[in-house]
């Protein structure tokens, strides 16, 4: 899509519609985009960005979108602990998320609906990517088990992949009563 065109679908402002060019320099430079001439003829001569593997990944409709993962990564609650990893270094903390929220990730979970909804779905999203993968290559990991116990599994997207490709598996998912009562069906 050509810068313009990109600009005209974009809810942005017209007086930073020539940051929106800066803006895709950086993410051509981190691969989320390719730069490349949309058209061979010399009078249409134009560039334009192309989606990359990564970008794909971020898709709306894309069925192993890992969107969730990253708006969760850069959700405030999780990007907090960033700014205190100097002070966690310095103190006897276990972890820079409780040095930024005086509490585990999972207290913090308990008690805020929306962390707990976000972190979830941003578990489920990656684990869904990455046992897509793991089910297809390294299928043998599996062969011969009876039973399978995941502990901390979430909302249970591993064990449903698992099941998927191998269905006489007995598969237990445990997790903490805040993540597996938000669970569905
Ligand atoms: C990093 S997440 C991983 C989720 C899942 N295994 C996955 O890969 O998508 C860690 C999980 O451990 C759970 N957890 C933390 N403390 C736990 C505990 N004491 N007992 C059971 N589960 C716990 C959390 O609620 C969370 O779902």
């Amino acid at each position: 899509m050509p810068l313009s065109e990109l600009v005209a679908a974009l809810p942005v402002n017209h007086s930073k519609a020539q940051c929106v060019y800066r803006l895709m320099r950086i993410l051509v430079h981190s691969g989320f985009f390719t730069e490349e001439k949309l058209s061979e003829n010399a009078k249409e001569e134009q560039d334009g960005y192309l989606l990359t593997p990564a970008s794909r990944l971020l898709l709306k409709d894309e069925p192993l979108s890992v969107t969730p993962f990253l708006l969760a990564m850069l959700d405030p609650i999780l990007t907090k602990p960033w700014h205190h990893v100097s002070e966690w270094f310095q103190n006897g903390d276990p972890t820079p998320f409780g040095t930024a929220h005086g509490r585990t990730l999972w207290e913090y979970g308990r008690h805020e609906p929306r962390l707990n909804h976000f972190f979830n779905e941003a578990m489920a999203s990656d684990a869904r990517l990455v046992a897509k993968v793991l089910v297809k290559d390294w299928k043998g990991v599996f062969e011969g088990l009876h039973s399978l116990v995941d502990v901390g599994g979430g909302t249970a997207r591993w064990a449903k992949a698992i099941l998927d490709a191998f269905p006489n598996l007995k598969c237990t998912v445990l997790d903490l009563p805040h993540v597996v009562s938000a669970c569905k069906g």
